[in-house]
């Protein structure tokens, strides 16, 4: 019972943590140079951008339906993944994210960062034209079908109508995991009520901060997070029911440690629900 308590409160405290959150920031912070500079081969972005159209590109996935977790105000992870899923599923704890969202997805304007670059670069990627980005925008917009509300600290994180009985084909959640969780069995706990919304077989792409211990998500928004290392992503992964692909790992040159958190990697894992 007092263990319960425990785990009860310590996400209560995570939830409280988020009523801060603000989108516009977070964006300016993560997904502007120099953290998101196209110039620079050895910048985070491409290494990102990479790591995820190489795995949603290398032949072994099936289905329709993927699922974003803890999308937050950005759309840069399922940019690969539109053009190989027919539905796409955005989620996110927060309305001021799931508004950020719908506003680009309407094409209305006053979107906080403009997607452009990251778009003209995936199609890069894809051996397109950068010219082409206003094609695959159009794709992203088609695919999209929902932007749902979601809990991960829920055994049930999305409402039950919310997907086919089968479950999601492939799911894919970054800086989501650690950062919404007190400490790190939360977070294998999440990644076990994240994997359930996968069918068995279906692939998982987790991107997450190594070492971080905090971010700022606006103004004096400071964020705990649950600073993880290589080893504990592989054990909580296999704990929580997953066979790894891959990781791969990129350590932040010096000059992208800008102050907005303490991450010093970032992971990008491909799984496999067993
Ligand atoms: C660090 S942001 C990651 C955003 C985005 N995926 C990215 O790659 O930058 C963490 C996100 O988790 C969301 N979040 C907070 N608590 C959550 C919860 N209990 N379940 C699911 N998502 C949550 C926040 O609203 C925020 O958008
Ligand atoms: O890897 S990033 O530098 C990045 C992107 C997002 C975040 C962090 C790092 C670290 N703190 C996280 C807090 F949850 C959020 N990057 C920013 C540019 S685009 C690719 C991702």
């Amino acid at each position: 019972m007092m263990e319960e308590k425990g785990r009860e409160n310590g996400v209560a405290a995570m939830k409280a943590c988020y009523r801060r959150f603000d989108p516009a920031a977070y964006l300016q912070y993560n997904y502007t140079p120099p953290r998101a500079d196209f110039t620079r081969k050895d910048s985070i972005v491409p290494w990102k951008l990479a790591c995820l159209h190489r795995a949603f590109t290398e032949g072994d996935m099936s289905g329709e339906l993927l699922v974003d977790i803890g999308s937050g105000p950005t759309l840069y992870q399922v940019m690969s993944g539109c053009e190989v899923f027919s539905k796409v599923l955005l989620t996110d704890f927060l309305e001021v994210n799931r508004q950020e969202l719908r506003r680009w997805l309407q094409d209305e304007g006053q979107c906080s960062l403009d997607w452009t670059p990251y778009l003209q670069h995936v199609c890069k990627l894809e051996g397109r034209r950068p010219s082409a980005w206003t094609e695959k925008a159009a794709k992203l917009r088609q695919v999209i079908a929902d932007i749902l509300p979601i809990d991960v600290h829920c055994s049930q994180p999305l409402a039950p109508d919310a997907l086919p009985l089968a479950g999601a084909d492939c799911l894919v959640s970054c800086f989501c995991l650690e950062s919404v969780s007190p400490d790190l069995a939360a977070f294998t706990r999440a990644l076990g009520h994240i994997g359930k919304l996968l069918r068995p077989g279906g692939h998982l792409m987790l991107i997450g901060a190594l070492g971080e211990s905090y971010y700022f998500a606006g103004p004096g928004v400071r964020i705990p997070v649950v600073p993880l290392n290589e080893a504990q992503v592989c054990t909580s992964l296999k704990e929580s029911g997953y066979t790894l692909i891959r990781l791969e790992v990129y350590t932040l040159t010096q000059d992208m440690r800008v102050g907005v958190d303490d991450v010093t990697g970032v992971f990008f894992v491909k799984a496999k629900k067993d």
